[in-house]
C-alpha cells in the first residue's frame, strides 16, 4: 500500500532513519580569495548529534552560519528533508527557523532579548508559532524554566539579573520550547566556568536524548565533543579532513592533524 501513497508536490519527504534530515553537498563559502569553508559534504540523520571541531580559523563558524542560513554559501547546496533551502521562499525559511530549527549562540545575549523577562523570552517563541492563550503560554514557560533548572519565581526577572550559566539555560529553553527537530549550537558552553559547563553539558545531553533532537554543534573543546556528539567532523583551513564516529576519531585518529589535535599539541 505504501508504494501507492502520493503526497502533494509541496509536502517534503519525511526523514526516516534511511533518509537524512539534512544533506550537505559541496558547500563552500569564500571571503574574497580566502576560503571560509570548501567542499563540505555530510548527511545528518534524525536524532544524530554531529560535532564540528578544529582550531580557531578552521571554518567552523562559517560552516555553521551557512547551514543555519545566516550566510549565503557560494557553492554547493543544503537539503533539509529533501528540499533545497535556497529554493524555499523567504517566509518559509523564516518559519522553518522559528519552528523546526533552533540556534543556540555562544553568547546568550545574541540569542535572548535582554530587555524582556525570562518568561517573555520563552513565551515570545511560542507566540511566534501561533500560541495566543496567555495562561497556557505562561504555564509552558514556567514548565520550561523548570526543565532548565531556573526557579519559577524568577519568571518575571530580566536575563541581565541572571548569571552567565542561567542566561545560557534560558537561551536553551527559548530555543527548545517550540520542539525543534534540528538545533545548531555554536560553542554553547564556551566562556563559562568549568563547573557551570559540566552542569550545562549534563542538562543539554538529557534534553537532546529526551527530545530526540538532531544537533550540529561547533566546539573547540574535545571533551564537549566526546560527551555530546555521536559523530565528529574535523576541519582545517576550511576543509573537512576527517569524519567518523566520535570514539573512532578521538581514540584512533587517522589524519596527522587530528592526531595532533587529540594529543593536545595543538592549542585550539
Ligand atoms: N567576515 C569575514 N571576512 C573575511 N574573512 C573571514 C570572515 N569570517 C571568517 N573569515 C575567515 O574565514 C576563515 C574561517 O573562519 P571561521 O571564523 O569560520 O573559523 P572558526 O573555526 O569558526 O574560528 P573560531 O573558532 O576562531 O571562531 C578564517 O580564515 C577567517 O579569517
Amino acid at each position: 500500500m505504501g508504494s501507492h501513497m502520493t503526497f502533494p508536490a509541496e509536502t517534503p519527504p519525511l526523514a526516516t532513519p534511511e533518509t537524512p534530515l539534512l544533506r550537505v553537498e559541496g558547500l563552500g563559502k569564500f571571503y574574497g580569495a580566502r576560503i571560509g569553508c570548501a567542499d563540505v559534504c555530510f548527511d545528518l540523520f534524525p536524532g544524530e548529534v554531529l560535532g564540528i571541531v578544529g582550531e580557531s580559523g578552521s571554518g567552523k563558524s562559517t560552516l555553521l552560519s551557512c547551514l543555519a542560513g545566516f550566510l549565503e554559501a557560494d557553492a554547493g547546496r543544503v537539503l533539509y528533508r529533501g528540499r533545497d533551502i535556497r529554493a524555499m521562499a523567504e517566509p518559509e525559511r523564516r518559519m522553518l527557523s522559528r519552528t523546526e530549527w533552533a540556534f543556540v549562540h555562544q553568547n546568550p545575549r545574541d540569542g535572548l532579548r535582554m530587555g524582556v523577562s525570562a518568561g517573555g523570552n520563552v513565551g515570545e517563541r511560542l507566540m511566534a508559532v501561533g500560541a495566543r492563550n496567555y495562561g497556557s503560554i505562561r504555564d509552558t514557560a514556567t514548565d520550561w524554566l523548570g526543565r532548565v533548572e531556573i526557579a519559577p519565581e524568577r519568571i518575571d526577572d530580566r536575563p541581565r539579573q541572571f548569571s552567565g550559566g542561567m542566561q545560557q539555560r534560558l537561551q536553551i529553553a527559548r530555543n527548545l520550547v517550540t520542539g525543534p527537530r534540528l538545533v545548531f549550537m555554536d560553542e554553547p558552553t564556551g566562556g563559562l566556568d568549568v563547573s557551570v559547563q559540566a552542569r550545562l553539558l549534563d542538562l543539554l545531553r538529557g534534553l537532546v536524548r529526551d527530545m530526540g533532537l538532531s544537533v550540529i554543534i561547533v566546539t573547540h573543546d574535545l571533551a564537549v565533543a566526546r560527551l555530546l556528539a555521536d559523530r565528529l567532523m574535523v576541519m582545517k583551513d576550511g576543509h573537512v579532513i576527517e569524519q567518523g564516529l566520535t570514539d573512532q576519531v578521538l581514540d584512533d585518529p587517522q589524519a596527522a592533524y587530528t592526531q595532533l589535535l587529540v594529543s593536545s599539541v595543538l592549542q585550539v
